[in-house]
């Protein structure tokens, strides 16, 4: 089984969006995809017959993509209502966010029969839990592989760096990254060129400006991830 973690320069940097891409891409290939939004901060309160969850967008996009019959609550086990750092949500509901709680809900996901797990993390690659623990904890105890976005802005070339040499510092591995162009920016080429210096990974996608997922799927070079299955 492929474990593959999705992790960015910033929140808001593309994250879900190439998650959801990705996810299109492998299963469009025949494989049996299942993903994981480990924690949400920033959730919807609906009311359904087991009662009232909070249901976050992020893994509501992640599983119309994903083919391995998960549900809500199974994908995004903790999820905070307000958009905001998860661990001041978690403080102001005075509940801790626990690694032992992420790694339960993340066996629940492995324990189906599917080829490759895409979990997509929240925020960037240290974001506190709360109690000097960090998401970044989670990836490295279940050795996930991962791929780093970079939101492509004045600015990236030191957060991409920072998060690259974070993630292999922590002893992971970093299989690729991916240019995610979404507004315009000034020697675009240029950036994108010093970024393959910079970062010994293969760019595995340049996407551009796209509403439509399904048109981004032909832009991610899938070879390098399948290659790994
Ligand atoms: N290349 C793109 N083309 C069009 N829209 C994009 C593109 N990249 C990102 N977006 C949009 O920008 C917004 C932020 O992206 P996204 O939600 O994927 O960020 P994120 O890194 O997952 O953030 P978070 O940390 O909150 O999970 C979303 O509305 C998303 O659809
Ligand atoms: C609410 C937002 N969209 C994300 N889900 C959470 C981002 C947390 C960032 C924390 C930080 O590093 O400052
Ligand atoms: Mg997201």
């Amino acid at each position: 089984m492929l474990k593959i973690f999705i992790t960015a320069t910033d929140t808001d940097a593309g994250k879900t969006y190439f998650a959801q891409i990705l996810t299109a891409a492998l299963v469009k290939k025949d494989y049996q995809v299942a993903v994981f939004k480990p924690i949400s901060a920033g959730c919807a309160l609906k009311h359904t017959a087991q009662g009232e969850i909070l249901v976050n967008e992020d893994a509501q996009l992640l599983l119309q993509q994903a083919n391995c019959g998960q549900g809500i609550s199974e994908i995004n086990p903790i999820a905070f209502e307000q958009p905001i750092a998860p661990h001041i949500a978690a403080a102001l509901m005075s509940v801790d966010i626990k690694l032992a709680d992420i790694n339960a809900g993340y066996d629940s996901v492995i324990a189906r029969a599917c080829d490759i797990v895409i979990t997509e993390g929240a925020g960037g690659w240290r974001l506190p839990l709360g109690k000097g623990k960090f998401l970044s904890e989670f990836v490295q105890q279940t050795k996930q592989q991962v791929i780093l976005v970079v939101n492509m802005k004045l600015g990236c070339l030191n957060h991409a760096v920072l998060t690259y040499e974070a993630i292999v510092a922590d002893g992971l591995d970093c299989i690729g990254w991916v240019a995610n162009c979404a507004e315009p920016m000034n020697y675009l080429t240029e950036n994108i060129a010093q970024l393959k210096t910079l970062i010994p990974a293969p760019m595995i996608a340049q996407l551009g400006f796209e509403i439509d997922i399904n048109k981004a799927v032909s832009s991610v070079d899938v070879s390098s991830i399948t290659a790994r299955t």
